[in-house]
């Protein structure tokens, strides 16, 4: 770590009154401080240079001779990853960084699992489709089907003979883990069809996350020419310094860094809108085809947060417009209902909450069947989506578990009604 932080320091970055340390559980290095740091304040800051991103690596006159074989450009997730793969990690420039870098990772991906998408909450679905086409995207690019495609295998595994797919989940991973979003300038000889917004920062990329204590917020100072990490509150002597990665479930979490945290208030439930149908259905609300349209048009998510304290406005808008009466939609009466800044009716306010009680309940329900039919290793996934049910729920006061009404599985009306599918 020493020959690390000096490597930082003659690189010009500034971090006084920092440390890295080994934080006490299974989550790799942190940054602590040693002194107080007031609000406001620069706590880490770097030349703009030494960003790793995909400007600077096809840039490199290694890399640009690698990449005047290939006869199409690579998007930035893949040169960064195509770097991580050929640094060498004794006579690369970044040497001492890539020595501190994890050898391994925790993510089901680098384990291994590959989990059946059908078991996973919808929350996680899609995150984890696009994740494994990515690798396996990115894997074929740069490993074996690539050259074999380009029929260039003669030459790359003269000049590259480590790069193996081992190598490239490994490279691919400290990438995902650890890059950071920043606007990047366009490069020629960079497909940036996707866009290109990731950077690697190292020393900023030690930084780990969480979403409730975070006090450090990363500014790319363009004017400056800088990298800098902001105070964002006071931060104490001897606190870990901890920026916010996103509000992540712990799914994503665990899919995507590797770990999962307690009491995660980055839970959250999607609720499609073929649920809410059914949903309010069983609720006793009488949906027409007339209300499936002005809720298109509304066109709001309905889903359940853990940091919500009750239901929230966009859900309770949703099961308001079902709560219309025909009169109240024609003619696009109801956007002057819906967008209306006067108070809600108290009468339907009682509506609303009556009937998204019986809604969630029975959600709930469908959710803890659910779970009790998914495979071990996934099951605390829908256990976390329970909870977060039952924080909405509690949110009525009325909090009584014996008055929930039985789900349509229970009662076998339909498998799939009632749960988050
Ligand atoms: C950007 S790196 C942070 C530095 C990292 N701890 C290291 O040793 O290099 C992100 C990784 O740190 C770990 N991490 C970050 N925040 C964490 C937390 N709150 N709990 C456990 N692990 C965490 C995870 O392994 C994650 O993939």
């Amino acid at each position: 770590m020493n020959e690390f932080i000096g490597w930082c320091k003659a690189r010009g970055y500034k971090f006084d009154g920092l440390e890295i340390t080994c934080p006490p559980g299974n989550c790799g290095n942190g940054i602590y401080s040693t002194t107080t740091f007031r609000a406001g304040r620069p706590i880490i800051t770097l030349p703009e240079y030494d960003m790793i991103n995909s400007a600077l690596v096809v840039d490199l006159p290694f890399y640009r001779k690698k990449m005047a074989k290939f006869t199409e450009k690579l998007k930035p997730m893949e040169i960064l990853t195509m770097f991580f793969c050929f640094e060498d990690f004794e006579t690369s420039a970044w040497s001492p960084y890539l020595k501190v870098l994890p050898k391994e990772f925790d993510t089901p991906a680098f384990k291994g699992i590959d989990y059946d998408v059908n078991t996973l909450p919808l929350s996680i679905r899609k995150f984890w489709v696009d994740q494994k086409k990515e690798i396996s995207e990115i894997s074929e690019k740069v490993g074996d089907h690539y050259e074999v495609r380009k029929k260039i295998v003669f030459q790359l595994r003269r000049l590259f003979p480590e790069l193996t797919h081992d190598k490239i989940l490994w490279a691919w991973h400290v990438v995902n883990t650890r890059c950071i979003f920043v606007e990047n300038e366009e490069h020629d000889n960079v497909d940036n069809s996707d866009g290109d917004t990731i950077a690697v920062i190292p020393y900023v990329d030690m930084l780990n996350h969480d979403p409730q204590k975070y006090q450090g917020v990363a500014i790319h100072e363009k004017r400056n020419g800088r990298y800098v990490v902001q105070a964002k509150r006071q931060i104490m002597e001897g606190e870990q310094v901890f920026v916010c990665y996103g509000a992540h479930d712990n799914a994503r979490l665990l899919v995507e860094y590797g770990f999962t945290l307690p009491n995660n208030l980055g839970a959250k439930v999607l609720i499609p809108q073929e649920v809410l149908l059914t949903l309010a259905k069983i609720a006793g609300i009488a949906v027409t085809r007339e209300h499936e349209m002005v809720l298109e048009e509304v066109g709001l998510p309905s889903h359940l947060y853990a940091t919500d304290e009750g239901p929230s406005w966009s859900l309770r808008t949703n099961v308001r417009v079902m709560l219309l009466e025909h009169w109240q939609m024609a003619n696009g009466r109801w956007k002057k209902i819906i967008y209306s800044h006067d108070p809600i009716d108290e009468e339907v306010d009682q509506k609303i909450d009556e009937k998204l009680e019986i809604m969630l309940k029975e959600l709930r329900n469908g959710v803890v069947e659910k779970t009790k039919k998914m495979p071990k290793d996934v099951q605390w996934m829908w256990e976390e989506q329970v909870k977060v049910c039952d924080v909405a729920i509690e949110s009525f006061g009325t909090n009584d578990s014996s008055q929930k009404p039985r789900s349509p599985v229970e009662k076998g009306e339909d498998k799939e009604k009632g749960s988050e599918e």
